[in-house]
This record gives structure tokens, C-alpha cells and sequence, in this order.
């Protein structure tokens, strides 16, 4: 079973201008799934449908099989989600928001400290372990959410532009963890505009162009659909989708 299925979701911020039509992808366990298109492609807003903040005009959203409205419960504790911009508490050290999602999702306490300090080691942030975030630079605001989703181990990871905040270690650190996670059958879907990396790490991608799924699979199977030459790359094979979306 795949642990996100997307089926002909079609939706957006208001019931008479959907900005998202007919999108259909999935994402297996121990797969990873990169999800590209240019500014205002669709991506934030096909994970606002997968979080449940938006709800779908037609279509469905199922995580590990169910819809939001059917098991919410099931639904929200299965994924973990990584955004684009840190959402913080001001008033929580580094450790004690750790701590606060280690409460929240029932992780029991000796179990959660030792995975904190491994986190804190992973991602060189021991010596910031009891800073208030109002100290702490951007990109390690973004650890701080990449750690809380680590923390939780979900079956399912949703990742908003990972790379732009962080410095190389910390991206080296985030592909690590993720190469790992899958490797324990976690499923990961990551939207970010550096085809390069996601080429390195992803099985397969959706490309989301004008709110309509484009190109949907492997990179060969995208390639051999838009008649590309074999080796060619992630970011050729978009620029002649997107390119020719636009001729069309
Ligand atoms: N809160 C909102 N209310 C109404 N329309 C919105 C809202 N947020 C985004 N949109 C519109 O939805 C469309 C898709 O935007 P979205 O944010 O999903 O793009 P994106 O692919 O994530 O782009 P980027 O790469 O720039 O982050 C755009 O036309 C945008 O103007």
C-alpha cells in the first residue's frame, strides 16, 4: 500500500478558483518523491491539501490508506512536516521543543533524550541544545523543525525546501538522515527548486506545472515520455517540460 496517495486532487483557496487540477501522485514506503515546478507551480499548496489545512474540491488525499476526514487521527500522527519557513515557539529552548514533540506524539522519555542528543550531535547543534530560537540563526531554526520531524520517526515525511537555509554540513546531515529513514521503509516526499541534489537522492518526481501534474515517475520514464536522450538530466528533461507547457 502506499503510504500517500493522491487521486485527482483538484483544489486550492477558494471553490470557484481551484488552483490545483486533476493532481495525482503517490509515494511508497522507502521511496523518496521530489516534487518540482517554478514560483507558483503549486507545490505549497498541494502540501497544504496533504497537511489537511485545505481542504480537497474533488479528489482525495489518503495517508497510510485513509482520508482526514475519515481517521484524522490516523492521518495526522502518521507524517511529520518539515516547512519551508521555521514556525517556532519563542518561549521554548531548543531541547524543550524537542522535548514538547516527544510529549505530543507519546514518545517515552529515556527513549526520546538519548534520540535528542543523537540529533543535537548529528546536526552540530549540542551547544545551542538550550537557546531560546530568538538566538539562533536562520538555518538553525530549520534544523531545530528538521530535528522535531527525525524526533517523531513518522512513516510518512513531507519536506517544504529543505536547502536554501542550511549550510552544506547540514544538508549533508539532512540527506544522511533521510537516506536512512527510508532505508527503514519510510516514505518522504521533499519539493525544492535544486534539481541537482534532488536528482541524487529521489526515486521519483512529480512535476507540477500551472497547478496540473506535468510528469510523473521515474527519470527515465519522465525522460522517455518527454523524448529525452538517455542520461540527460533532471534539470534539462524540466526545462523542456515546463518550456513546453508554456509553447503549448
Ligand atoms: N493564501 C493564498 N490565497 C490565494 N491564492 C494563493 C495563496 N497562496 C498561494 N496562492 C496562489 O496559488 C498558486 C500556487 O502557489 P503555491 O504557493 O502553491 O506555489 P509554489 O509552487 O509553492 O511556488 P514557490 O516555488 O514560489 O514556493 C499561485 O498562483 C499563488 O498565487
Amino acid at each position: 500500500m502506499n503510504i500517500l496517495q493522491v487521486d485527482g486532487l483538484t483544489g486550492g483557496y477558494s471553490r470557484n478558483r481551484p488552483v490545483l487540477h486533476d493532481i495525482s501522485f503517490a509515494v511508497r514506503p522507502g521511496e523518496m518523491v521530489g516534487m518540482v515546478g517554478l514560483n507558483g507551480a503549486g507545490k505549497s499548496t498541494t502540501m497544504k491539501h496533504l497537511l489537511g489545512l485545505l481542504i480537497p474540491h474533488s479528489g482525495s488525499v489518503r495517508i497510510k490508506g485513509v482520508t482526514l476526514k475519515e481517521q484524522p487521527d490516523t492521518y495526522r500522527a502518521a507524517y511529520a512536516y518539515v516547512p519551508e519557513h521555521p514556525l517556532v515557539f519563542e518561549e521554548l529552548t531548543v531541547r524543550e521543543h524537542l522535548r514538547l514533540t516527544a510529549m505530543a506524539y507519546g514518545i517515552e522519555a529515556a527513549a526520546a533524550e538519548r534520540r535528542v542528543q543523537q540529533l543535537l550531535g548529528e546536526f552540530r547543534m549540542d551547544a545551542k541544545a538550550d537557546v531560546f530560537p530568538g538566538h539562533l540563526s536562520k538555518g538553525m531554526q530549520q534544523k531545530l523543525m528538521i530535528m522535531n520531524a527525525f524526533l517523531v520517526q513518522p512513516d510518512l515525511y513531507l519536506i517544504d525546501e529543505p536547502f536554501l537555509g542550511l549550510d552544506p554540513l547540514g544538508i549533508r546531515s539532512l540527506l544522511d538522515q533521510l537516506r536512512e529513514v527510508r532505508s527503514q521503509g519510510a516514505g518522504i516526499l521533499m519539493s525544492s527548486h535544486i534539481l541537482a541534489t534532488l536528482e541524487q537522492y529521489c526515486d521519483r518526481y512529480v512535476v507540477i506545472h500551472e497547478g496540473r501534474v506535468r510528469a510523473w515517475g521515474t527519470l527515465d520514464e519522465i525522460r522517455n515520455a518527454w523524448g529525452g536522450k538517455e542520461g540527460e538530466r533532471l534539470e534539462d528533461v524540466f526545462y523542456r517540460i515546463v518550456d513546453g507547457a508554456e509553447q503549448s
